[in-house]
C-alpha cells in the first residue's frame, strides 16, 4: 500500500474502553480483546484512549492504567500500540506522553486542545509540548475537525514541522477534505511519514490518494471485511474494492438513520464480538438494545456472519 514500507500501515483499531456495569475500568477484558482483534479481525495494531476509547472522558489515572494494560497484553502479539495523549491541558498531555514511553508504547498521538482553540502555530507548539515529553516515540498529529472544532488546514500546519519536532512522524487524518488530505500525503511521503485515514466509510477515497493505512472504530468488528477491501485495492481490483466499500457504507448509512453514535457503536461491538464492553462513560448514555440488534442484523446481511 505504501512505497516506503517501514511505516505504520494497514488497519489499526481505535479501541473501545471496556467498563464494568458500574462504569469502572474492566482491565481484565483487554487480554481477550487483543486476541479477538488478531484472530478474528486480522487487525494487528491499536490506537488506545482516542475518541472511540472515550479518552477525554477518562481520568489521567484511568488513561495510564489502560495504556499500561494494552502495552502489557499486546507485547509480542500486536505490531504497534499507539497511545493517544491529547488533553485540554498540555501539561496533562506531557504527563501521559512520559507515561506512555515508560510502559513501552510504540508511538503517541494527540488531538489539539478543543476548548480554547489554537492557531496553526499553536498546534505546532502543543504538539511540540507532547513530543518533547517522549522524544524517543514517534508522534502523530490527530486531526478530527468535526469533534474538536479545530478546522485548520493541516498541510499548512505541516510546513517545516520537521525542524520544530524531531519525533514528528505523520498524521491521523479524520477530516473529509480530500484536497487537504492529498496535500498532506504529498508532504509526508518524502519524509517517510505515515498518513492514516480516520473516516472509515470513505477509506477507499483516501487509499486512492495514497494513505498508508487507517485508524478507526469500525475496524474492531469489520476489520476482517475491510482487510478484504485493502487487499482488493492493492491488487488493483477496484471494482471489488468499491463493492466492499459500498456494502460497508450501506451498513453505516442505516446505522446513522438510527442515531448511531459512540455509545451505540460500543454496544454493536459487544454484541458482534461477544466481548462485554460495558456502558459508555458520561456524558454519553446507553441506547435501547433493539437498535443495536438491528445494526448487527444489517452487518450480517452485508458482510456475512460475525467471526466469533
Ligand atoms: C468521529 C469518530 O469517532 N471517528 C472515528 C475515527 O476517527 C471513525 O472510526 C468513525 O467512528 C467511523 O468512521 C464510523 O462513523
Ligand atoms: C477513530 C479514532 O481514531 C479514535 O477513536 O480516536
Amino acid at each position: 500500500m505504501c512505497p516506503n514500507s517501514s511505516k505504520l500501515t494497514g488497519l489499526i483499531a481505535a479501541t473501545f474502553t471496556p467498563l464494568t456495569p458500574q462504569g469502572e475500568l474492566n482491565l481484565a477484558l483487554i487480554g481477550p480483546y487483543v486476541d479477538y482483534l488478531l484472530e478474528k479481525q486480522r487487525v494487528r495494531s491499536v490506537f488506545v484512549n482516542g475518541t472511540t476509547g472515550e479518552g477525554c472522558s477518562l481520568t489521567l489515572e484511568e488513561r495510564k492504567q489502560l495504556a499500561e494494560e494494552w502495552c502489557r497484553q499486546g507485547k509480542g502479539k500486536l505490531d504497534q500500540v499507539i497511545v493517544h495523549v491529547g488533553c485540554l491541558s498540555v501539561k496533562d498531555s506531557q504527563e501521559l506522553a512520559r507515561h506512555a514511553a515508560s510502559v513501552g508504547a510504540d508511538a503517541i498521538a494527540a488531538i489539539s486542545p478543543f476548548f480554547l482553540k489554537p492557531s496553526n502555530a499553536g498546534v505546532t507548539d502543543v504538539s511540540k509540548g507532547s513530543g518533547s515529553a517522549a522524544p524517543q516515540l514517534p508522534l502523530y498529529y490527530y486531526h478530527l475537525p468535526a469533534l474538536t472544532g479545530v478546522k485548520l488546514n493541516v498541510r499548512e500546519v505541516l510546513q517545516g514541522i520537521e525542524t520544530q519536532i524531531p519525533s514528528f512522524k505523520g498524521l491521523k487524518f479524520s477530516g473529509v477534505d480530500l484536497r487537504d488530505l492529498g496535500q498532506c500525503v504529498s508532504y509526508c511521503r518524502p519524509h517517510g511519514w505515515s498518513v492514516l485515514y480516520g473516516v472509515d466509510e470513505q477509506l477507499l477515497g483516501a487509499l486512492a490518494l495514497g494513505v498508508c493505512g487507517a485508524v478507526g472504530s469500525t475496524y474492531n468488528y469489520v476489520g476482517h471485511f475491510m482487510n478484504k477491501m485493502l487487499n482488493a485495492f492493492e491488487k488493483g481490483d477496484l471494482a471489488l474494492a468499491q463493492d466492499l466499500q459500498f456494502k460497508m457504507q450501506d451498513v453505516f448509512t442505516f446505522a446513522n438513520s438510527l442515531g448511531f453514535d459512540l455509545a451505540m457503536n460500543k454496544q454493536v461491538m459487544s454484541l458482534w464480538s461477544g466481548l462485554p464492553m460495558g456502558p459508555p462513560r458520561l456524558p454519553l448514555l446507553p441506547w435501547p438494545s433493539d437498535r443495536t440488534q438491528d445494526i448487527v442484523k444489517k452487518l450480517q446481511q452485508e458482510m456475512g456472519p460475525c467471526p466469533k
